[in-house]
C-alpha cells in the first residue's frame, strides 16, 4: 500500500445478513434506516432466506454472504501481506461502527475503504460511506466510491461465465443469450436533485447530480459481453436488465429480469445463462431470487435457464482488489477525508 505514515490498513465493506431466521425484522429495520417493515414481508423474507439455509438456530456455517465476504478478505489479506484487512457491515454484524472502534483501538490511523459493491449507488455503496464517514471521527478516510470497470473485476466476471455459457451453446444447440443483471433502485434515487434515498432522514441534503449506478452497472456488463467476444458471443447476443425490486413503495426501474425473460422467448430462443455483475458472492437475490424466482418464471416461459457461478472465493477477484487497494487500478476515489 502507498500509504505515507502511521498505521493504515484496508477496511472491506458489505451488506451484511442476518445469522437467524429471528433477526429477519431487526434486519430489515437497519436496511431501512429504522423503518418498520409489514409483517407480511418480514414473513416473505424468512420464506426466503429459510429456502436459502438460514434457520431458527445459527447454522454451523455462517449464511453464505458472511461466508463469503470473510472469505474473500481473508484471500485478499493474504495476497497484499500488508496487515489485517478488516470487514464491516452496514446492515448486521460485524457493523461498521463496530470494525471501525476495532481498528481505532489497533492504532490504525489511515483507513482505505473498498465497498464489496463495484458500482456507485447512493443506496448502497452512499449508505457505507455515511456509515464509515460517522464512525471514523479523526481517522484518515481513503474511500473507494467505484471500480465498476476494473479489468480484472470484469476479467473475473468472464471467466466464471465462459463454461456455462459453452455448455448452454453445446447442450441446446443454438446460440443461448447471456441476461446480466444488476440489483434494481427505487427511480427516486436515481433523479436529479432527490433527497429521498432509503435511510435518509427529513433535512437531507438534496442531491445536485444523477446517481451513476444504472450507467457504471451497464458498463460493467457490456465490458463482460466484449471480454466474452473472444468466446463467440457477439454483440446482439446478450440483454441487461435490474432484478429484485424491492417491496418498498414507488416504481423501481427496470427493465425487469421477468419482462425481459418474455422478451427473450418472445425472440425465439429457447435458454438464457444469466450473471448478476453487481454482486460478489451468492446471497439472497442469487440464490433465491434467480435459482428459485426466476427459474421458476423461465420455465413457466418453457426457457431453460443457466447461471454463471458467483464470484466467491475467485483468485482474480482478490486481484481485482488488489489492483484497487494498490492503486494498480485508478478506481473512482472521493478525496482523503479526516471526519470531524
Ligand atoms: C444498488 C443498490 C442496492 C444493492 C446493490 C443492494 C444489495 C442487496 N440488498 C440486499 C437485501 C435487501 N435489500 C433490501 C432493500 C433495498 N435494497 C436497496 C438497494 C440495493 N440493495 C434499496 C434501495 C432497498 C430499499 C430500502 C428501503 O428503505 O426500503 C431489503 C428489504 C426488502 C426489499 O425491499 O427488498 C433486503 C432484504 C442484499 C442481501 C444485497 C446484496 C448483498
Ligand atoms: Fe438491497
Ligand atoms: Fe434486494
Amino acid at each position: 500500500m502507498s500509504f505515507e505514515k502511521g498505521k493504515s490498513a484496508v477496511l472491506l465493506l458489505a451488506h451484511g445478513t442476518p445469522d437467524m431466521l429471528g433477526e429477519m425484522a431487526e434486519y430489515l429495520s437497519k436496511v431501512t434506516g429504522g423503518r418498520a417493515m409489514p409483517q407480511e414481508i418480514v414473513k416473505e423474507l424468512q420464506h426466503r432466506y429459510a429456502q436459502i439455509g438460514l434457520q431458527e438456530a445459527p447454522g454451523l456455517e455462517p449464511p453464505p454472504l458472511t461466508k463469503w465476504t470473510m472469505v474473500q478478505a481473508h484471500m485478499l489479506e493474504h495476497v497484499l501481506a500488508a496487515g489485517k484487512v478488516y470487514v464491516g457491515m452496514r446492515n448486521w454484524h460485524p457493523y461498521i461502527e463496530d470494525t471501525v472502534a476495532e481498528m481505532r483501538r489497533e492504532g490504525v490511523t489511515k483507513i482505505k475503504a473498498v465497498c464489496l459493491a463495484p458500482q456507485n449507488s447512493r443506496t448502497s455503496v452512499g449508505l457505507y460511506r455515511k456509515a464509515v464517514l460517522s464512525a471514523a471521527t479523526g481517522i484518515e478516510v481513503e474511500f473507494v466510491a467505484g471500480w465498476a470497470d476494473s479489468p480484472l473485476l470484469v476479467e473475473a466476471f468472464a471467466e466464471k461465465l465462459r463454461p456455462v455459457w459453452t455448455e448452454a451453446c453445446a447442450e441446446s444447440g443454438q446460440r443461448v443469450p447471456v441476461l446480466f443483471t444488476a440489483h434494481s433502485v427505487p427511480c427516486r434515487t436515481i433523479m436529479t436533485g432527490e433527497a429521498s434515498i432509503a435511510g435518509a432522514r427529513p433535512g437531507t441534503p438534496v442531491q445536485d447530480s444523477p446517481d451513476p449506478y444504472p450507467v457504471e452497472a451497464k458498463r460493467t456488463a457490456q465490458m463482460v459481453a466484449d471480454r466474452m467476444s473472444a468466446a463467440g458471443l457477439r454483440e446482439n447476443d446478450w440483454y441487461f436488465a435490474f432484478q429484485s425490486q424491492g417491496m418498498s413503495g414507488g416504481p423501481w426501474i427496470g427493465p425487469t429480469v421477468e419482462d425481459t425473460l418474455k422478451a427473450i422467448k418472445a425472440e425465439g430462443h429457447v435458454g438464457v445463462v444469466m450473471q448478476p455483475v453487481g454482486f460478489l458472492c451468492d446471497h439472497v437475490e442469487i440464490l433465491y431470487d434467480i435459482d428459485v424466482a426466476f427459474r421458476q418464471t423461465a420455465s413457466e416461459l418453457d426457457l431453460k435457464l443457466w447461471r454463471a457461478e458467483s464470484l466467491n472465493d475467485s483468485p482474480v477477484l482478490v486481484e481485482a482488489l488488489v489492483d484497487v487497494i494498490t492503486g494498480k487500478y485508478k478506481a473512482t476515489v472521493d478525496e482523503v477525508m479526516v471526519p470531524a
